[in-house]
């Protein structure tokens, strides 16, 4: 059943922050039904019209979540995310509202789909006392080299992804976390995690919060750092004692923000779920699956003919059919010899490796609130999208321009995984 929006008044809402395709807003208004939740809404590219479908289904995110995503996290890590029914001259209205909060950049490139009546209402994971910390932790495993190329197979178990797609992306002059190593923030191991905070620190601070792995909001707001001490007063209020008397220094700032962040990422269960997943999901590597693809769609007796491109005619999964997948995955995936793929299990790789999409692009929300003894602490997996099918392709040869970039380098950095280390 969903809950009707437009009885609030738009003002109500604020603007939180926004990703590639959709805009989230924090209730601040005193409607009991929507004390404690965000509005999350799918936004279009600006050369689009808004959509116009009378016969609208619920976002796909929440069906997503409730029949796929919750078999494989605690929902005690997932936000609550529910239907809720909004109109067109509500959503211009908070988008009149709200467009000055939107950075230039983003104004340029889309805007909030006014044209939708179903949004997604989610547990508000910013807003309130205290303060949040967003982290998009990427790819968290080595690749095995069963699958792979000699070449790669060099590259691809000594450094990770995440490192050699950073290294592409400076490259091509975008602003990436360079430096900050996913398999150190996944290790568990405490020097190594603390490691990763403070690159990402850096990161955040040397960027101005303009690089999407940290993220920092107090009391409902987005910190935007500068690299003077002033501009993160907000959550230095929240962190340090009040009555300290200098202006603390980055560096003080950055051992105060760790030291609350890290017991809670040491402890929690998530980051070794969502890597345990990425890895399973992936376990071919888009090597191996576009092997598998290859000797799957290659016409008898013709070997000569080009196979068509991985995923080409592919259907975008229907729930019911990922969650048959999912059942197996569960059941049978650590009893079936990946080594040894069959290519009659070419659809049961592929749609692994499409719900790995969804594992390595996700964000964990750290929100802390004070008590009355120090602060209560959450974590909360975010954006577990479902991909489209059709990146399989896009997937295969963005992986071919990473390695060829990343071959040319003369110093490959060492990435370390820890599950791999500890399993021998
Ligand atoms: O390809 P990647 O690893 O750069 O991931 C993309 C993300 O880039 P980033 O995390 O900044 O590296 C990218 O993030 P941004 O838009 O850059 O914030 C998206 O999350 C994209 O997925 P989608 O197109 O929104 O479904 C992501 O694309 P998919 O790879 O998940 O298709
Ligand atoms: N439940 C929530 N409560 C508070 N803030 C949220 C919530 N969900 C998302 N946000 C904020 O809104 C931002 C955009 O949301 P989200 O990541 O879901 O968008 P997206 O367009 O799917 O992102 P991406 O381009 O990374 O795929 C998040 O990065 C986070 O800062």
């Amino acid at each position: 059943m969903s809950i009707i929006i437009t009885d609030t008044s738009p003002t109500d809402w604020k603007y939180v922050s926004e990703g590639g395709s959709s805009i989230v807003f924090s209730y601040t208004g005193t409607a009991s039904n929507f004390v404690g939740t965000a509005l999350r809404l799918r936004k279009v590219d600006n050369i689009l019209p808004s959509t116009e479908n009378a016969e609208e289904p619920d976002d796909p995110t929440i069906l997503f979540q409730h029949r796929i995503i919750e078999k494989l996290v605690p929902v005690n890590y997932l936000p609550r995310l529910q239907t809720v029914e909004t109109g067109r001259a509500w959503l211009e209205q908070l988008a009149r509202v709200s467009e000055e909060k939107r950075s230039a950049e983003r104004r340029a490139k889309d805007r909030i789909d006014v044209g939708k009546r179903k949004s997604v209402l989610a547990t508000d994971l910013v807003g309130g006392p205290g303060f949040a910390v967003e982290i998009k932790p990427k790819w968290g495993f080595l690749p095995s080299p069963r699958h792979l190329s000699p070449t790669s197979a060099a590259l691809k178990t000594q450094t990770c992804r995440f490192c050699m797609h950073s290294h592409l992306k400076t490259t091509e002059s975008e602003d990436v976390a360079l430096g900050y190593c996913p398999l150190d923030l996944y290790s568990g191991d405490k020097d190594r995690v603390i490691k990763a905070l403070h690159t990402l620190w850096d990161i955040w601070i040397g960027s101005s919060g303009g690089v999407n792995n940290l993220k920092v909001f107090v009391e409902g707001q987005v910190v935007k750092p500068t690299t003077l001490p002033v501009s993160i007063r907000p959550l230095a209020t929240q962190i340090l004692p009040h009555d300290l008397e200098v202006p603390p220094s980055l560096d003080t700032l950055r051992d105060a923000f760790t030291s609350l962040i890290l017991p809670l990422l040491l402890d929690t269960p998530v980051l070794r779920i969502l890597s345990t997943h990425q890895r399973q999901l992936d376990t071919l590597d888009i090597e191996g699956l576009s092997t598998l693809w290859k000797q799957a769609n290659q016409p008898l007796g013709s070997p000569n003919l080009q196979p068509p491109v991985l995923g080409e005619g592919l259907a975008q999964p229907s729930i019911a059919e990922l969650e048959a997948f999912v059942e197996i995955y569960l059941a049978k995936h650590k009893s079936m010899d990946h080594d040894h793929p069959d290519t009659a299990n070419l659809k049961y790789y592929c749609l692994a490796y499409f719900l790995s999409a969804s594992f390595k692009d996700c964000s964990i929300m750290l929100r802390l609130s004070p008590t009355e003894n120090g602060w209560s602490k959450t974590i909360t997996v975010i954006d577990l999208d479902v991909k489209s099918v059709e990146r399989l392709h896009k997937w295969e040869q963005l992986d071919r321009k990473i390695i060829q970039n990343y071959i040319e380098l003369a110093e490959p950095s060492h990435c370390v995984d820890q599950a791999l280390v500890d399993s021998v």
